[in-house]
């Protein structure tokens, strides 16, 4: 384990990176910025159920809520089991399904009774229009921006058909599992593999079906539930939990199986936040794409240098790193490691208000320019953040905005635009003055 961090932000290694059950991840490292983690993987089919009809006719919803913590209560779930005690805090964790959920699609939780109560309530239990057009596989209403093909030495991969333009929606699905790290944590591994191998059983036919085609990674054959403990590890993303869940130690592994199809890329075209509203994982473009090009994202921290990537892609997923940042010539590897070091000695004074920082404006538009010559689209929110924030702090309230608004713009396909530090730049906008950053480093 690696830590765990709630005050980052987007794109660097954090947390619980369970080392032989590896997740997609980019939280942040305890960066400057308030807010978040987001993170994830994407066609299901529809669901093997009648529509909506269970609302009146399934008897599980007319059972009383249970007043006991630890036993599952049935709505609105399809499957409350099975269950099994952790022998640490003595509570159960269980398989919560809910075959309507997403308009029949379904998806699988493997949590404690408390937190799938916790769950049910959010809105996208709460509220099914919510999460009723998301996954654009299952109801295309707009035309696919990419088709699934086989990519030489990458296993399947997706390919943009359009010209995708950088802010553009790519795709947007709710999960099929949501793992809590509890389960993985506290349960004895046959355990584990057990509740994880039920909530894929659970899932209607076809979804099932999608899930169990995904990629592990080597092609072993293995049994049923070994296949999908690596399919898990293969797919998964690590995401953090809601601001208002009480379990706020313990994130999620999910699985999307539409996005899982995305392959790595070290200086990706493409960018993830997970939307705990909806209970759904956005894939944004962060530059333009050209028809033909292949679609990726970065599994993890793209602010490493070439080793580490290559030494952690390869003992989580398997591969060599063969992208354009790994196969550079030597003196181009030299100048991008030597970058990143920079970065990372740089972007801790950000965070520090003390007037120890060395932080100001010009620190801050180096930052920029590193990013950009390394061609960190993903991380473009968060240098133009720390540049509006600088320039307040300095006393410049135009530039400030100037810059704010450019963080806002490269924040909503990144991290969301209901997110907390867009928010704060937004608020900047509106009054650079009584922000709370004016004139906070000449003072
Ligand atoms: C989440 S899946 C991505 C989709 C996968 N290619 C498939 O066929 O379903 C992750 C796996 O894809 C492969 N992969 C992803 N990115 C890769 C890359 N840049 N080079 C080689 N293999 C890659 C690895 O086998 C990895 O374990």
């Amino acid at each position: 384990h690696e830590g765990h961090s709630h005050d980052h932000h987007h794109h660097h290694d954090h947390g619980h990176d369970h080392e032989d059950l590896g997740a997609i991840k980019i939280c942040g490292d305890g960066g400057s910025l308030a807010g978040g983690c987001q993170d994830g993987l994407g066609n299901v089919a529809a669901a093997d159920e009648k529509v909506f009809l269970w609302k009146e006719n399934d008897t599980a919803q007319k059972d009383k809520p249970s007043t006991d913590d630890n036993s599952p209560r049935k709505y609105p779930w399809t499957h409350t089991s099975p269950c099994f005690t952790s022998p640490q805090t003595n509570t159960s964790i269980c398989v919560f399904t809910d075959n309507h959920f997403a308009a029949n699609r379904g998806a699988s939780f493997i949590t404690t009774p408390k937190r799938a109560e916790y769950l049910s309530t959010t809105p996208s239990f709460v509220d099914p229009e919510l999460t009723k057009h998301i996954n654009q596989d299952l109801h295309r209403t707009t035309p696919s921006k990419y088709e699934k093909h086989q990519i030489p030495g990458k296993g399947m991969g997706l390919i943009a058909k359009v010209h995708i333009h950088r802010g553009d929606l790519i795709m947007a699905n709710t999960p099929s599992l949501m793992i809590d790290y509890r389960a993985f944590d506290e349960l004895p591994k046959e355990e584990y593999r057990q509740l994880q191998a039920s909530a894929v059983d659970h899932l209607p036919d076809l979804h099932r079906e999608h899930i169990l085609a995904l990629s592990t990674h080597d092609g072993i054959e293995r049994t049923h539930i070994e296949r999908i403990d690596k399919i898990c590890s293969t797919n998964a993303f690590d995401i953090d939990p809601d601001n208002d869940d009480e379990i706020q130690d313990h994130g999620f592994y999910v699985v999307f199986p539409e996005i899982a199809r995305m392959n790595h890329d070290c200086r990706p075209n493409a960018d993830y936040y997970f939307d705990h509203e909806t209970l759904t994982q956005y894939i944004h473009a962060i530059r333009d794409i050209i028809p033909g090009e292949e679609l990726t994202l970065s599994y993890i921290n793209p602010i490493m240098r070439k080793k580490a990537r290559n030494k952690k892609l390869n003992r989580i997923w398997g591969f060599q790193c063969a992208c354009p940042l790994c196969t550079q010539e030597k003196a181009q590897t030299e100048a991008s490691d030597s970058r990143i070091t920079q970065i990372k000695e740089l972007v801790g004074e950000f965070s520090d208000w003390s007037s120890d920082s060395r932080a100001n404006p010009q620190l801050a538009e180096l930052v920029l320019s590193l990013y950009e010559q390394e061609k960190l689209w993903g991380s473009m929110f968060e240098a133009h953040t720390w540049l509006a924030l600088e320039y307040n702090a300095a006393g410049e309230p135009w530039t400030a905005v100037k810059y704010a608004n450019k963080a806002v713009e490269w924040g909503i396909p990144v991290v969301g635009g209901k997110d907390a530090d867009v928010e704060q730049m937004r608020r900047l906008i509106k009054d650079p003055w009584g922000h709370w950053s004016w004139l906070k480093r000449v003072r």
